[in-house]
Parts: C-alpha cells; structure tokens; sequence
C-alpha cells in the first residue's frame, strides 16, 4: 500500500476509526404519523387481523352458493358497504348488494361482479356465466395479530409507515435522532445571506452541511457562527458539546496562524481520533470524542473550503449520523459502481473523489474539482472514487461512487 507522504491515515482507517466511537442513540417512542424517516428501535407487531372478516374484493353483488346456474335469478335483500354491513344470512336465490372493502354477509361465499350483472329493481339476473374467482378476499388474508409488519431496525419509509398504520400501531419505539450542532468559523463569514459585505463570504457551508446532516437523520439543533477568536471558539464548543451527540465545526482546520478549530478543541478537553486524511478534497478533516459514558460527543471539523466541506461531510458525517439513527452506517456507504462519460487521467498520489451529476447514461464530472467551487453544485449527485495513481481510463469505463444525497439502501 502506498503511504501518504504526510504520514496521513486513508479514508476507509480513518472512517473505520470514527465509527468505531459512534453507538445507536438510545430509543424514544413516537406518534406514527411524526416517525417518516426514523429508524424502527423495536418491531411492528400487528394488532389485528388484516381484514377482520372476509370482505369483497370488487363491486358487485353477494351469493351464498359457488355454482351458478346460467339463468340464476336472485333477489336483492340489502347492502353491505365498507364500514356499514349488512350482515344477514342469505338463502341460495338472495343477493347483497357489495362494494369493494365491504364485509360480506355470513355464508356469502363468491361476488358477482357488476360487468356480469342486470338490476332491475330487487331483481338480479346474469348477462353471463362469472368466473372461477369469488372476489372474495378471506378474513386475515393479509396478516394476523400478532404478525411481525417490520423489524427494528427498518426505516420507516411510506411503505413501512402504511403497514405500520394497519397494523393500529399508533405510536412505534424509534432510535432518537442524533442532535447535531454546526459551528461555523471565519471571520470574513457574513452573519447572514442579505446584505453580504465587500471583505466578506457568504456563509453557504453550513447552509449545505446542515441540509445533509438532515437528509441523513440528523436534527440540526443550531448554527453557531464564530470569529476568528480561539475563546470565543471554545466557549461555543463548550455549550455544544453538552448539548449535542454530533458537533460539526466547518473552517479553520488547516494549519495557518488564523486556523484555530483544532486549537480550541484541543483546550476543551477533546480527545482527537484523527487529524487530517489522505484524500482531496477534504485533506484537512479531523474528529475529535468529548467525553465518555452515557453521552458522549463526536466533533468532526471539516474544511472552510465549500466543496471540500461538502464532500468530507458526505464521506465522514452521514455515516456518522447513519450509524447513531440506525445502528450502522450501511445505509451512508452504498458504493455503487458506474460508467464515467468522460476519460479520466491517471490518478494523483492522493485518493481523490470527483464531483459528477448521475444521469440515465451514466455519470458527467463537474466542469470544475475546486474545492472552493461552488458554481456547479446545484448538480453534483456523486461523488467518484480515484485510488491512488488510478490508471488514467477511456470515457465509458466504470468507477465506484457514492451517492450524495440520496439513501439508496433502505432496509
Ligand atoms: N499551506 C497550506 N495551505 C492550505 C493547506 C495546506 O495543506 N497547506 N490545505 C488546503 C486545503 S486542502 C484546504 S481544504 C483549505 C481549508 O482550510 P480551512 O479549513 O482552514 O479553511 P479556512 O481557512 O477557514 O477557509 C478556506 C476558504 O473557505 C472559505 N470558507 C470558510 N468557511 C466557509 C463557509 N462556512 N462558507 C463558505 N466559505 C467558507 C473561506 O472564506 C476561505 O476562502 O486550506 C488549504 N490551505
Ligand atoms: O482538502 Mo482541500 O479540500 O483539497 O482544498
């Protein structure tokens, strides 16, 4: 294996290292209609049949007898609509009228389903012979009380939170969210996006780093922009590391006179897991745990640079965030691999990740690899993995990449 001319650990050790310091969060119970997205800490266990009766499965109208001779005749003696049944017992010459998700009568055992049907009146007879199918759908078809609907650990999705709710699971145990509070340092950051001074930057990392922490689980609790003042620093990380089980420090993480990230962690009491990691972008990222026991804090600091924070919080900080919603990081780790539409040059000394928008015919790199760029962000999907002094490759060959956004592996 090549060594990092700085001495530095690659991403897979380095990301191996932090998530070994991060644990599922504890569980909390949840209304079912506020757990979108919320990780299950137990399983959904069905409350009731699905249906409770048998009902019938289309428009139509309810016999008791399987045969049916071509001139069957019947005359309708009520209606059963969902919610309100009719529940009679029929005689072999009786119909009910039913329509689709009603219970059917006792005895009922098939529906004649309106296409083959003539009312006239309390009168039914048939344009037709039906069918072998009953348009019945049995009671408990779907499941029973007591079936397991999701097991812990599944996200809840709309699919999950539909058989969730049949199930009359109103309130579900779920994994607490993990509290996440970004600090954003600099002094030439703008306190807010109107009115930007001419010596000033706008402040779009935390903006994006706080809508990925999100997109991953995370709870954004606060913002906190700080100046270029190591007290200042530390009195805000202070606060949020009691406050949170994930702080974010985005700036002063490389090691000028004017970088004081590591600094004034290092004055709190951190105690650091990495200090900066073979890649590009991202080189200067470090992590950091505060404390032990109960509640402890990871702090990951990310470079000023936009786009390095960007893509040092996707590679870094959703599994993080993953691994304390869910109990692994699976999820913020689907590597998958596709074709690249253009031809790429040999690979630099540092594992590189490229920036590419992933479209039907494969994935397009970003016009620019900056990492202060900004410009093409709106389209950046992916991010593609180049190990050290990749081969150079003709367009349309294949690379690993990982989705930016997205969760491609709901469980
Ligand atoms: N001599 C060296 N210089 C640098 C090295 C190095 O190894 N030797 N590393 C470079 C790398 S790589 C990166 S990445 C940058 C990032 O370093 P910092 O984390 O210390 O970033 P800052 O100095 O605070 O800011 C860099 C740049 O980004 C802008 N910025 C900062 N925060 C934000 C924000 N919230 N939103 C938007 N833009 C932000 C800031 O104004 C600067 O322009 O260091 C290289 N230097
Ligand atoms: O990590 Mo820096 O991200 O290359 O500009």
């Amino acid at each position: 294996m090549l060594t990092d001319p700085r001495g530095l650990a690659s991403y897979q050790e380095s990301l191996a290292r932090l998530l070994s310091q991060v644990e599922a969060l504890g569980s909390t119970s949840s209304l079912l209609q506020d757990a979108h997205g919320r990780y299950l800490a137990a399983d959904i266990v069905a409350r009731r049949d699905q249906p409770l009766a048998a009902v019938s499965a289309m428009d139509g109208y309810a016999v008791c007898s399987l045969e049916v001779a071509p001139d069957a005749q019947y005359r309708i003696v009520g209606a059963s609509y969902p919610g309100s049944p009719f529940l009679c017992d029929l005689s072999p010459t009786e119909a009910v009228r039913v329509t689709t998700g009603a219970w059917m009568p006792r005895d009922a055992r098939r529906v004649l389903v309106d296409e083959i049907a003539i009312r006239d009146g309390d009168n039914l007879r048939l344009l037709r012979l039906p069918t072998t199918k009953t348009h019945v759908r049995e009671a408990a078809h779907d499941f029973r009380s007591g079936a397991i609907l999701a097991t812990a650990g599944t996200r809840l999705t709309a699919p999950a939170l539909m058989a969730a709710a049949a199930g009359e699971q109103a309130t579900v145990q779920v994994i607490r969210q993990p509290a996440v509070t970004i600090i954003v340092t600099g002094d030439e950051l703008a306190p807010d996006l109107t009115g930007v001074g001419p010596y000033q930057t706008v402040d779009s990392a935390s903006i994006g780093v706080a809508a990925l922490s999100r997109d991953w689980g995370g709870v954004v609790k606060e913002i906190v922009r700080c100046g270029d003042v190591v007290e200042d620093l530390q009195e805000c990380l202070r606060s949020a590391l009691h406050e949170s089980d994930i702080v974010v420090i985005i700036g002063g993480a490389s090691g000028s006179e004017r970088d004081f990230a590591r600094r004034a962690a290092a004055g709190v009491g951190v105690k650091m897991i990495f200090e900066g990691v073979a890649i590009k972008p991202g080189r200067p990222t470090w992590a950091a745990r505060y404390g032990s026991g109960d509640r402890p804090c990871l702090v990951i600091g990310l470079p000023g640079n936009p786009f390095a924070a960007l893509a040092a919080a996707r590679l870094f900080l959703s599994p993080m965030i993953a691994k304390a919603a869910c109990g692994t990081a699976d999820d913020a780790l689907q590597w998958r691999s596709g074709s690249i539409r253009d031809a790429m040059a040999q690979g630099i000394e540092t594992e590189t990740f490229l920036g590419a928008t992933l479209g039907p015919d494969g994935l397009n790199l970003l016009s620019s690899q900056d990492s202060s760029s900004q410009g093409g962000l709106a389209a950046l999907h992916a991010l593609i993995l180049r190990p050290v002094k990749a081969p150079g490759c003709a367009a349309g060959s294949t690379a690993p990449y990982l989705q930016v956004t997205a969760r491609l592996g709901d469980r």
